[in-house]
């Protein structure tokens, strides 16, 4: 086992392959895998348990001080857990995903989370893999590999589709991919690569194809 640190940051709008791609990058090199739109997801969860008043950032944030939060980092195996209760499936629900932004644009929230996925990144012993919307620019700048990982509007509504099992239509879709990457965009740039962030553009690769690029970008950027 090599001890050597590998901090690979990945960002990119919704569909784009992320989490899967991450995952499996992640077992290549034997890291540590964090999704930290997870946490954003099951802070937004455990919100609407809570009944608290989503347009109240006050209210809000008083529940994130709060957040009772625990979350594994394998790549193979998904544990969230807020207050015991399990939310792997619950989070990705749609009624999540119209809600998350909500969460997510606040500031406050922000920096609480962003601390907590700086702490996870340490606690790795900088062995990890870390996926989201500003993991390459404000979380972990420092990474040793930024990817930025892309794909069309149209290939990224028809992978979350079939990943919903087609229970979704053309309009549930658009709200809960192309509005939500809307709302986010106002809080972090993730469609544009920042300096020394390596774009991966998914639209022509299959599921395969992708790894492989992301795998040999982080083998350059490792080299630099
Ligand atoms: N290059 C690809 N080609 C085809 N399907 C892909 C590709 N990358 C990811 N997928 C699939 O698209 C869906 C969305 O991927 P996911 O990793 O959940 O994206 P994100 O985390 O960016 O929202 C998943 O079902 C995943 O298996
Ligand atoms: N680092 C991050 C990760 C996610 N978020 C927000 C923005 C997203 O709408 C939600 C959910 O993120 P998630 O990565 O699960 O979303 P997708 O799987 O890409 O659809 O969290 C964020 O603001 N910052």
């Amino acid at each position: 086992m090599t001890s050597e640190r590998l901090v690979i940051a990945m960002d990119g709008p919704s569909g784009s392959g992320k989490s899967s791609v991450a995952k499996a990058v992640a077992q290549h090199f034997g890291l540590a895998y964090l999704d930290t739109g997870a946490m954003y997801r099951a802070l937004t969860w455990y919100c609407l348990q809570q009944q608290v008043d989503l347009t109240d950032a006050d209210a809000v944030l008083a529940a994130a001080q709060n957040f009772p939060l625990s979350q594994g980092t394998t790549a193979d195996v998904e544990m969230i857990e807020v207050d015991g209760v399990d939310v792997v499936e619950a989070i990705r629900e749609p009624r999540i995903s119209e809600n998350v932004s909500a969460i997510a644009s606040n500031r406050g929230v922000r920096d609480l989370l962003i601390n907590m996925q700086r702490d996870a990144i340490k606690n790795s012993g900088y062995r990890m893999v870390a996926e989201g919307r500003d993991i390459t620019t404000v979380v972990a700048p420092d990474a040793d590999a930024r990817i930025l990982l892309t794909a069309s509007e149209e290939v990224r509504l028809a992978r979350r589709g079939l990943q919903l099992g087609g229970t979704q239509n053309n309009e549930q879709l658009a709200q809960q991919v192309s509005a939500r990457d809307a709302k986010d965009s106002k809080v972090n740039n993730f469609t544009e690569a920042a300096e020394g962030v390596t774009l991966v553009d998914s639209s022509d690769l299959n599921f395969e194809e992708t790894i492989d690029a992301v795998i040999k970008a982080v083998e350059e950027a490792r080299q630099k």
